[in-house]
């Protein structure tokens, strides 16, 4: 079964063909990879990850990653990821303002993080006006709720440090998971990535240099009334070479805080109530970061609110009965 790979170049004259292919991969795969997408400056964006990394541990933690996704991770182990990451969140234009930046991340390296995901979002905007009018909607439609304002979108640098064996305690590359918001943008040089094949076996992800992996997330399936597909990924150990770094930096979009996932309810969902991506978030954000919690109590990583989990195996969102895999006691 081949990977959907599609290329951006004809966008603007050939939108309807182009459009269709997007819509159809989200549907069948909720994966897709793009060329021709016009981003500039990834290498530069890699070199900046490979600079930082390379820095001594008191330096990174300097600044550990706060509930603003602003921040340092990879001090500690998680039960979900041997890797350490960088988070750059929040609305655009608003890192130079954070408390919680690095003083290493100096004024113009913050102006270049700003611009790459400035051009992020732009690609965004667009893979969304493919979705929209293939669902009979405005091709704008999904704009008005991806404004720039809280939580933002995340920019994340990642490197998964080479390792001779696995440690011993079980610790996964990546542990199988969804993404929680509208799409994530994936860059990366590197083989790993796997993810759930419409067979619902694990498929390799090709690596195509240059070009960006583009994935359906948890929020966007919900809101879509499921029309669109939030897909399980994973990197496992066997998968990536062992004598050599693997970095990665994707680009996750959420939607705005008060949007209300319910924009199609599922047929057999007859409950009226509103799901807000904030509810939502709150969840994914304690399971993935509480443990950092725990290590300092002025950290505060969402919630978890019984209600919404309850309401939310009831819709069965893509990560349905793995809530909890990316555990963290609750
Ligand atoms: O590093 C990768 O290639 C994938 C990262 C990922 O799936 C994530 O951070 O959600
Ligand atoms: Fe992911």
């Amino acid at each position: 079964m081949e990977f959907p790979v599609i290329s951006l170049k004809d966008f603007a004259v050939e939108f309807e063909r182009v459009s269709q292919e997007i819509f159809k991969a989200s549907q069948k795969w909720g994966f897709f990879i793009v060329k021709d997408h016009g981003i500039n400056g990834i290498n530069e964006m890699f070199n900046q990850a490979r600079e930082f990394f390379d820095l001594p541990m008191d330096i990174k933690c300097e600044k550990i990653l706060n509930e603003e996704t602003v921040g340092y991770d990879g001090h500690t182990t998680t039960t979900f990821a041997a890797s350490e990451g960088m988070s750059f969140g929040l609305p655009a234009g608003q890192l130079s303002k954070s408390e919680n930046i690095h003083s290493w991340w100096d004024k113009d390296k913050l102006e270049d993080i700003e611009a790459f995901k400035a051009q992020c979002n732009d690609l965004n905007l667009k893979i969304m006006s493919c979705f929209a009018v293939h669902m009979g909607l405005q091709k704008d439609f999904f704009h008005a709720s991806h404004r720039q304002v809280l939580p933002g979108n995340t920019f994340k640098l990642i490197k998964y440090p080479k390792m001779d064996e696995q440690p011993k305690d079980y610790v996964p590359r990546l542990s199988e998971h969804t993404d929680w918001g509208s799409i994530t943008l994936l860059f990366t040089e590197s083989p790993g990535l796997e993810v759930r094949d419409p067979n619902n076996q694990w498929h390799a992800v090709p690596v195509i240099p240059g070009a960006v992996t583009i994935n359906i997330g948890d929020a966007l399936s919900l809101w879509t009334g499921k029309q669109l597909k939030s897909t399980m990924h994973r990197i496992s150990w066997d998968k990536v070479p062992k004598s050599q770094d693997r970095y990665s930096m994707p680009y996750f979009v959420h939607p705005n805080f008060e949007t209300n996932l319910r924009l199609n309810a599922l047929p057999d969902d007859v409950d009226e109530e509103v799901l807000t991506y904030s509810d939502y978030y709150k969840v994914r954000l304690r399971l993935t970061w509480g443990s950092l919690e725990q290590k300092d109590a002025s950290k505060k990583f969402g919630d978890i609110d019984n209600k919404t989990l309850e309401y939310l195996s009831r819709l069965g969102v893509a990560n349905a009965g793995k809530l909890d895999s990316h555990s963290v006691s609750i």
